[in-house]
């Protein structure tokens, strides 16, 4: 962590050839000094939604013009349903129309969904251009934008198409939380609260202490939430960028979350709803198998309770369920390999025998 003029924080992520910087502060977006050292180009090529573009893409655009000669913008339906193949054809058509060469900056100017989308888009098109991460939701700047993971879902499974392309600059400004409903800002705190089992018990306990001035949006709150997370990411990422095996902890919650989100309906529970709810399984999970106590899940349960979100999964049966997370990335030879918690601020990927998980499942399951 360094100071950087203009903003609050500066996280760097430690890939030898491929390190980043992500800018953290207020007012970052329409800031020209947000985008210097971004590779030099003739045109950058913004995507975004139809939801966010009007809210921000003016801001973006300012930021961007001292850079580029020239800017393109297209921006796509709103929602999880639309991480699809059809969006990724819709982008690629998009920079062929526009003459995009190598050199072309991809900028992505939304939440996670559009994130993963254009970071996909970036990583393919003429085998891989320069992208920018511009996360707006808080899910995207303590998460999605950092790191690498760029995927499009598809109707059995999610991201399950995708590539690791890092990339080459994040700018996370604070003030967008400001038009973010309830329900999304709440989304993002399940990502956050996440960190706090799988590798810092002192952020966790932080957490705890702080979740009511994080929901009233307390900026120093946020600042220190959005800081402390992307600094756990980037280190974990930088030690195994490809989920050899260390970089799974950030899926805690992910194998039953998943399988919710696909389950119902790509965008009727959202994808931190959906974690939420998975944390709470997986801590439960953790303590059946002998490797935390009780308190545990209950402490778990209500941190994630007050963070506005839900802790118990919709009904899609219980056959279902097991059957969708057998899709999980992390599963081998059909054996689902779940993150469990052995330790507050430590977790370990292990399989766990089939019935236990069920009854899990049976355990936070709405009736
Ligand atoms: N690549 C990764 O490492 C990673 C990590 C976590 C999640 N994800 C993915 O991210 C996606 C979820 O991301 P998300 O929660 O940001 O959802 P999202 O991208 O759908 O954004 C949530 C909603 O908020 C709107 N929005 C965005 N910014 C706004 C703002 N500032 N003000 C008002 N509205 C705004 C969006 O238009 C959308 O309707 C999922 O697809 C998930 O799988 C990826
Ligand atoms: O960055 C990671 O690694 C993560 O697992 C972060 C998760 O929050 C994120 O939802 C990710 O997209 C899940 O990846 P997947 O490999 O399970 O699709
Ligand atoms: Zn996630």
């Amino acid at each position: 962590m360094a100071g950087l003029e203009g903003s609050i924080a500066l996280v760097s992520i430690d890939l030898p050839g491929r390190e980043y910087d992500i800018h953290i502060g207020s007012g970052l977006l329409g800031d020209v000094q947000s985008w210097r050292g971004v590779p030099a180009a003739a045109m950058a090529v913004v995507v975004t939604n139809e939801t966010v573009g009007p809210l921000y893409l003016e801001q973006c655009v300012r930021g961007l013009a001292p850079h580029f000669r020239r800017i393109e913008t297209i921006a796509l339906p709103d929602g999880e349903a639309f991480k699809s193949w059809e969006s990724l054809q819709k982008v690629i058509d998009f920079l062929i129309a526009r003459g995009a060469d190598r050199k072309t900056v991809l900028v992505a100017l939304g939440g996670g969904v559009i994130g993963d989308l254009t970071g996909f888009a970036a990583a393919v098109y003429m085998r891989g251009l320069a992208f920018v991460q511009v996360p707006t939701t808080l899910l995207a700047q303590v998460d999605s934008s950092v790191g690498g993971k760029t995927a499009i879902n598809h109707p059995s499974g999610k991201n399950m198409v995708g590539a690791f392309h890092q990339p080459v600059r994040v700018i996370s400004d604070l003030s967008c939380f400001e038009t973010l409903s309830a329900r999304e800002f709440s989304a993002g705190l399940a990502e956050v609260i996440k960190y706090g089992p799988i590798a810092d018990a002192q952020f966790f306990e932080w957490l705890d202490g702080n979740i009511e001035a994080l929901m009233r949006r307390d900026a120093e709150a946020l600042a220190h939430a959005v800081k402390r997370s992307c600094e756990i990411k980037a280190d974990v990422v930088a030690k195994d960028e490809r989920e050899s095996d260390l970089r799974a902890i950030l899926n805690f919650g992910h194998t039953f979350g998943h399988a919710i989100e696909t389950g119902v309906g790509y965008g009727q529970w959202l994808h931190g709803e959906a974690v939420a709810c998975g944390m709470v399984m997986a801590a439960d999970l953790s303590v059946r198998l002998g490797l935390m106590p009780e308190q545990f899940v209950t402490k778990l349960r209500s941190l994630i309770e007050r963070a506005g979100l839900p802790v118990r999964a919709p009904n899609i049966g219980l056959d279902r369920f097991v059957e969708l997370m057998r899709l999980d990335k992390k599963a081998e030879a059909g054996d689902i390999r779940f993150v469990l918690i052995e330790q507050l601020g430590k977790a370990v990927l292990r399989s766990a025998p089939e019935p236990l998980v069920r009854e899990v499942i049976a355990a936070h399951t709405e009736a």
